[in-house]
């Protein structure tokens, strides 16, 4: 079973209180929606739980492991993060293959299979410079997936995609929950939230103040 426990968490930029005392759990199998307002703290509540801030208080716990103390960042996770990081002059499979590298859990076929999944070609050489936004986009979720990882934290996976690729990108999404993953998403699409979440949790000024639950 996989657990990310948030207890007390905190953060302050400058004298700010971007996240203010959150406590939850969250589950495997699970898909929780992050809505709010912009700056409300969403996207700062993702990078507190992959690891990529500190936190001022509380402790957040991935499989009973506390972060920045017993780890620096959860072993399984996928991320997409606004303006995730991509080569731009390498093709979509080196892009992935490079990243792969890192832990080399995943095999050729695993990272074709998710760039196929997304609806992109595997075989082709051309530079994501000349990707379209939505391409980069798609190219960002399989990023997050191709190792098929325990938690996948997510925000606005929808961003910039056609029609046709959100549906894609939703029963992709609904497949990893199947899968086991545990997800969480932030999204201002509520047919996202409404589709895919199974907990909404509302974030308000650097608190958690709604959950519902399905
Ligand atoms: N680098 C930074 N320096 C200072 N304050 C920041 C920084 N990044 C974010 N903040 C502040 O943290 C708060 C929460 O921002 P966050 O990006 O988490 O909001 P959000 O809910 O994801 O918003 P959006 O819906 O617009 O994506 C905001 O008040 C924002 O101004």
């Amino acid at each position: 079973m996989t657990t990310v426990i948030a207890d007390h968490v905190s953060k302050k930029i400058k004298r700010a209180d971007v996240l203010n005392d959150i406590s939850y759990t969250f589950y495997d199998k699970h898909i929780y929606g992050l809505s709010g307002r912009n700056g409300s703290g969403k996207t700062m509540l993702i990078r507190a739980l992959c690891g990529l801030i500190y936190i001022n208080h509380g402790t957040i716990k991935i499989n009973e492991k506390v972060l920045h103390r017993d780890i620096s960042f959860p072993s399984s996770i996928g991320v997409i993060i606004e303006k995730t990081d991509l080569l731009p002059e390498y093709s979509a499979f080196t892009n992935l293959k490079i990243l792969s590298k890192v832990k080399r859990v995943a095999s050729d076929q695993d990272i074709k299979s998710a760039i196929e999944r997304v609806g992109l070609d595997p075989t082709s050489k051309m530079p994501v410079r000349k990707f379209s936004l939505g391409m980069k986009q798609r190219l960002s979720i399989a990023q997050a997936i191709f190792e098929k990882p325990e938690i996948l934290l997510l925000d606005e996976p929808t961003n910039a995609i056609d029609k046709n690729g959100v549906e894609l990108v939703r029963d992709i999404l609904v497949e990893e929950k199947e899968r086991g993953a545990l997800i969480v998403i932030a999204s201002h699409n509520q047919d996202d939230l409404d589709i895919l979440a199974d907990t909404v949790l509302t974030v308000e000024e650097g608190h958690l103040v709604g959950n519902d639950e399905k």
